[in-house]
């Protein structure tokens, strides 16, 4: 069934286990997670940035943002998995207005480029929007910068979440769930050195705030895709993700929502690479998206099970 983003992630909470968010941008990707969560028995989370809105309504967010719901409810509404769509790092008022209009079940409202008193502001607005027609809120503290090579830069230091500000934060705000900044960044580049996050801050963020918490910026490249793609002709020197001990340790302190994009991408191109080298010939996309599908799916098989929500439906 399609199902708010909060009843998963409260689940979630309760059960100490998490769910991973994977982002789409077309079919594919979609069936792929649907038969993840399908084959795991597992809830899931889809969710789509803002440029994805744009990418599927050629500009018309409304039309974007209308689509990602039929196709979602599509599945949703003929599978036993519980299934919600999500708005990844919502800016603009138009487009998370759209998605609301739209049917998504959750949006981010991401104004954590802003001092913190205006991201108080525009995302309190949002809850007050939101929570009127039944819709979810996320909201993040404190701004994705990696900790360069273990050392914590003046810069570094003040942008990761403050933990005494989460509980002022949530409880002026309403906020249904929240990512605090502990390390990680977006993309396949996320660490120089030694992947570390910074746990003491997030089991406080826990502690003060005891809402469902989001991890952005989790992909953990894996190293066998990163090998297939680059075997094929990528060139991904220099990728690192965060690994798999310390996804599982931030969910031990309280993480249950895993943003989940770059893994996916990283994967079906590495197939479709090594699928186009190996059959010159083939130009049926049923036949050359194929093969991508099925890997993306089984990163995210692994993934749901690596969270612990595999059986969890
Ligand atoms: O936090 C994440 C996931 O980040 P990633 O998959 O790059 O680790 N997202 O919000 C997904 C979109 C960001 C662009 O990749
Ligand atoms: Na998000
Ligand atoms: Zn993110």
């Amino acid at each position: 069934p399609y199902v708010n983003t909060k009843d998963i992630l409260d689940k979630a909470n309760k059960g100490y286990y998490a769910v991973p968010a994977l982002n789409i941008n077309n079919l594919e990707f979609l069936q792929a997670i649907i038969e993840a969560g399908v084959e795991e028995n597992s809830p899931v989370i889809i969710e789509t940035s803002e440029g994805a809105i744009k990418y599927a309504g050629d500009g018309d967010v409304q039309r974007g943002a209308s689509l990602f719901v039929s196709m979602v409810r599509a599945f949703a509404d003929n599978t036993d998995i519980p299934v919600s769509l999500h708005v990844d790092h919502g800016k603009s008022f138009k487009i998370l207005m759209a998605a609301i209009k739209a049917g998504y079940s959750s949006i981010m409202i991401d104004a954590s480029e802003y001092p913190f008193e205006k991201n108080i502001e525009e995302t309190k607005k949002m809850v007050e929007i939101a929570h009127s027609v039944g819709v979810s809120v996320e909201a993040e503290l404190g701004r994705l910068v990696g900790i360069e090579d273990n050392v914590m830069v003046q810069s570094h230091e003040a942008a990761l979440v403050d933990p005494n500000e989460a509980k002022q934060f949530v409880e002026e705000t309403g906020v249904d769930f929240l990512a605090p900044a502990i390390g990680t960044s977006h993309g396949a580049f996320k660490f120089k050195g030694e992947a570390k996050l910074d746990f003491n801050r997030l089991k406080k963020v826990k502690e003060l705030t005891g809402l469902p918490l989001v991890l952005h910026g989790a992909s953990s490249v894996p190293e066998e895709v990163k090998k297939l793609a680059e075997k094929y002709g990528a060139d991904f020197r220099g990728a690192k993700g965060v690994p798999s001990d310390i996804l599982t340790e931030s969910v031990k302190y309280g993480i249950n929502k895993v943003n989940t994009d770059t893994d996916l991408r990283m994967a079906f191109i590495a197939s479709l690479r090594e699928y186009l080298a190996n059959n010159p010939g083939e130009f049926d996309p049923r036949k050359y998206f194929k093969t991508p599908k099925e890997l993306v799916k089984n990163i995210i098989r692994e993934r749901l099970r690596l969270l612990g929500c595999s059986n969890k439906a």
